[in-house]
């Protein structure tokens, strides 16, 4: 069974081991849904709306046990802890519970550890505890999420950190709760959506000692020990401090709202390092956190959150059989005529792909190289592109570690990879030596060199030097195939550079300064012709020059074609951020 779930994508073998586990939800769902129709009448037991759970309708026909076991449940939930609520409507934000009704299919949940509360019996009253400290401030279980477009491949692990409880600190319980489900999520090869809002470790969890001293906490190993096993996408909204943090910077793709504050000690423990008093909106703002490559998506509130969580989630649960696309005549006419001059990428980005399907990942961060997920006949991939409006298209480090970061992701996941090149190489110059320009760029062609999934490398203008290789995986002979528009050009560097490289003794012979300038446009237009995207198919350096409308059929076709003979899914893949 082992080897034959190796052979397949991240998405299907997933699906294909899950059918045994598919079915018993099945049965929970069948079990919650007829009940729920019932709700408006019931003025009994009911089924949550969101949970398989038993809710607090009183009834006095109930058995004492049940009525007691209604109220501890009331506890957990939104209606049982109005104020609480209030408290977070006031904020302008969700309940957890909010959150998880909207990001889950109706009534597909399966909560774990709802009856849990912060280990401080010594310090609080029980029934305190219980209304205060609902789930131990995290909520945890399994769901469904996409299931109309991938019914095989729907099912996920869900934690959501509820702020309303303490902060969302990390309790000891709350810790084990997240042990709990990530091993879940493990056995039952679930990926995980995560919201990370909280105030990280929770000191004041006296009952346990142990907790003091770090031991029996799994989570931060067994999360981040789930790279490359199951995709996990993390949502940040408000605080996100310590703790909550490092679950946020290990998961694969980090979400967060405008009104996030995201750092790796929040002002308690930056006090206590004595490193000065800062307010917590001092600490990690998004406008900070958007620019280092932490966030990968910006999303306006925890309501866009949510529905981007779901979006990328569907990049890794698979094809979807509707989608559209641009009139692809268009892409004939988006690079300008003179190729001195820059275009916006994310325009042929947008018209190559299925309509809305571009999402694009750490937008300002490594800015000379564009990345996301596109869709092409409803399959999604991953894309690299150069913008050639930013340095001229040249790749420096920031964008070389954010695109070899993203190269591992996908090839983790099984997802095949576009690249649109035109970069006139990689950025040189003592400065970028300064930023460790041989460490950081050279991880391209490391991250390339790794893949196994098809790569298709298509070259909308310049390919020069190195950097071009590396945006073609590492070689030209490295893509399972090579498509340049009649616009591209190519050269083993910069054409002024090469000319002034290889003419030196010409340039050296020639004293006028302005017949010199004249051999030197000369002899850069004569390269230039010599290294044009036909003549470099004439000597098979490329597979083939299209007509740039033909792009989404070829990539489409490569793809297909390669994938036949895509190399067996490795047990694990790391996803590495460098
Ligand atoms: C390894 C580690 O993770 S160590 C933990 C490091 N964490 C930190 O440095 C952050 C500590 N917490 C804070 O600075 C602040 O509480 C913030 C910024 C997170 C939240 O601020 P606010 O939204 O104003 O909430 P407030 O401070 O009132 O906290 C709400 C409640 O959660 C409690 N709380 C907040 N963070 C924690 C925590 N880490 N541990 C225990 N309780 C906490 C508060 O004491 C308060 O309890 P109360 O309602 O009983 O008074």
């Amino acid at each position: 069974m082992k080897d034959e779930v190796d052979k397949i994508p991240f998405a299907e073998s997933y699906s294909k081991t899950h059918n045994s586990v598919k079915s018993n939800k099945d049965d929970l769902t069948r079990f919650a849904s007829p009940t729920r129709n019932h709700e408006a009448a019931c003025s009994g037991n009911c089924i949550s709306k969101d949970s398989i759970v038993v809710t607090s309708k009183d009834s006095k026909h109930d058995r004492a046990e049940l009525q007691q076991l209604h109220k501890r449940h009331r506890n957990t939930l939104d209606e049982g802890r109005s104020e609480a609520a209030a408290k977070r409507h006031n904020k302008g934000y969700r309940t957890a519970r909010e959150n998880l009704s909207d990001l889950c299919d109706e009534g597909s949940f399966i909560e774990y550890g709802q009856l849990a509360v912060a280990a401080q019996r010594g310090r609080i009253e029980e029934q305190e505890l219980r209304t205060s400290t609902a789930a131990d401030g995290v909520i945890t279980g399994t769901a469904t999420i996409n299931s109309e477009l991938y019914p095989e491949n729907c099912d996920v692990a869900v934690i959501i950190n509820d702020y309303s409880v303490l902060a969302g600190s990390q309790g000891f319980f709350h810790h084990h709760k997240l042990d709990r489900i990530l091993t879940v999520a493990k056995e039952q090869q679930l990926p995980v959506l995560m919201f990370t809002e909280g105030g990280g470790g929770r000191p004041g969890d006296t009952d346990v000692t142990t907790q003091i001293a770090g031991l029996n906490i799994l989570s931060f190993a067994l999360w981040a020990g789930l790279s490359g096993v199951v995709p996990r996408i993390a949502v940040a909204n408000g605080y996100c401090f310590a703790g909550n943090a490092a679950l946020f910077g290990c998961a694969d793709i980090t979400i967060a709202t405008q009104t996030s504050w995201i750092g790796m000690a929040g002002p308690a423990m930056i006090e206590g390092g004595g490193l000065g008093i800062f307010k917590p909106t001092e600490i990690g703002p998004i406008e900070v956190q958007s620019k280092n490559g932490v966030v990968d998506i910006v999303v306006k509130d925890e309501a866009e959150a949510t529905a981007m969580a779901k979006k990328v989630l569907g990049v890794f649960q698979g094809s979807i059989a509707e989608w559209g696309c641009a009139d692809q005549s268009t892409l004939q006419h988006l690079l300008p005529e003179d190729r001195r001059y820059a275009y916006p990428v994310r325009n042929i980005i947008n018209a190559i792909a299925d309509t809305g399907s571009f999402i694009e990942l750490r937008e300002k961060d490594g800015r000379g190289i564009v990345t996301g997920f596109i869709r092409i006949e409803g399959k999604p991939l991953g894309l690299i592109a150069n913008d050639c409006k930013v340095l001229g298209g040249a790749i420096d480090s920031d964008a070389s570690e954010k695109a070899a970061r993203f190269m591992q992701l996908c090839n983790a996941y099984s997802i095949p990879l576009v690249s649109l090149c035109d970069t006139p190489g990689f950025m040189v110059g003592p400065r970028n030596e300064e930023a460790a320009a041989v460490r950081r760029m050279s991880r391209l062609f490391v991250a390339g060199a790794a893949i196994t999934v098809p790569l298709v490398t298509i070259f909308l203008r310049k390919g020069y030097g190195l950097g071009a290789m590396a945006m073609a995986g590492g070689s030209f002979a490295k893509p399972s195939y090579s498509a340049a528009w009649p616009t591209g050009e190519f050269g083993g560097m910069g054409l002024e550079g090469a000319v002034t490289l290889g003419f030196k003794k010409e340039l050296d012979a020639e004293q006028d300064p302005v017949a010199k300038k004249e051999l030197f446009n000369k002899l850069v237009e004569e390269m230039y012709d010599l290294g044009k995207a036909t003549e470099a198919a004439s000597f098979l350096e490329i597979d083939a020059v299209i007509d740039p409308s033909h792009t989404r059929k070829v990539i489409a076709k490569a793809i297909k074609a390669a994938s036949k003979k895509m190399q067996p899914r490795p047990e694990r893949r790391f996803v590495d951020t460098w």
